[in-house]
């Protein structure tokens, strides 16, 4: 059987969420997948083929003013193309984002990133990981520190560079919903 390939459709203002996105990929190859890295920034530039051939395709955007950012919802819009279609129906679908706030809101990006997968008739794999950080026990190193279900969340300070921010454990945490889709494609493919 072929290798799974998962394409991980990101935007990054300032490389924070970018950085997550490369984690995303190597959890991919680590697992036996594929991995295509595809910035949205630019809407004229998107490889609508690479996308409309992919067996999973993984959204990540930054949290900004509490939703996914202004470049990603054009991709979102552009993607109506592709909607009307159904390029991507039965596709397996996921998603990650990452801000400065411990919260920032950032669920909401992930439920918008869901709905979207939704409409374009894909099935939607969560983060699979137990919450880390939260009894006595916990410490801000584990895996899913900030505790999501619905995909994976990062948190970078606003004045820290893409060098050290998001932390170590954000981007496990991403590499390992990486590893949960390719591993949910191998799957799905069979
Ligand atoms: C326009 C704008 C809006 C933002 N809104 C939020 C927000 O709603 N919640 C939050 O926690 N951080 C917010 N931030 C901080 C970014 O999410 C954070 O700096 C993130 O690391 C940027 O990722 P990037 O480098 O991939 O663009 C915002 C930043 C910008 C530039």
């Amino acid at each position: 059987m072929s290798k799974p390939s998962i394409v991980i459709a990101y935007h990054s203002g300032y490389g924070h969420t970018e950085v997550q996105a490369k984690a995303v990929a190597e959890g991919v190859s680590e697992a036996g997948g594929t991995a295509e890295l595809l910035s949205v920034a630019n809407v004229e530039a998107i490889d609508w083929e690479l996308l409309a051939k992919a067996d999973a395709i993984i959204f990540g955007s930054p949290t900004y003013m509490g939703s996914v950012s202004g470049p990603f919802k054009t991709f979102m819009d552009a993607s109506s193309k592709a909607w009307s279609t159904q390029d991507w129906k039965d596709k397996l679908a996921a998603g990650f984002t990452n801000s400065a706030s411990q919260s920032g809101d950032k669920l909401n990006s992930l439920i918008q990133m869901s709905i979207f997968a939704a409409q374009h008739g894909m099935n939607w794999v969560s983060l699979g990981l137990l919450p880390g950080n939260n009894s006595s026990e916990g410490s801000p190193e584990d895996l899913n520190r900030i505790g999501s279900y619905l995909g994976a969340m990062a948190q970078s300070n606003a004045d820290a560079s893409a060098e050290i921010a998001p932390p170590e454990a954000d981007r496990k945490t991403a590499s390992a919903l990486g590893k949960r889709v390719t591993e949910a494609a191998i799957r799905w493919k069979n």
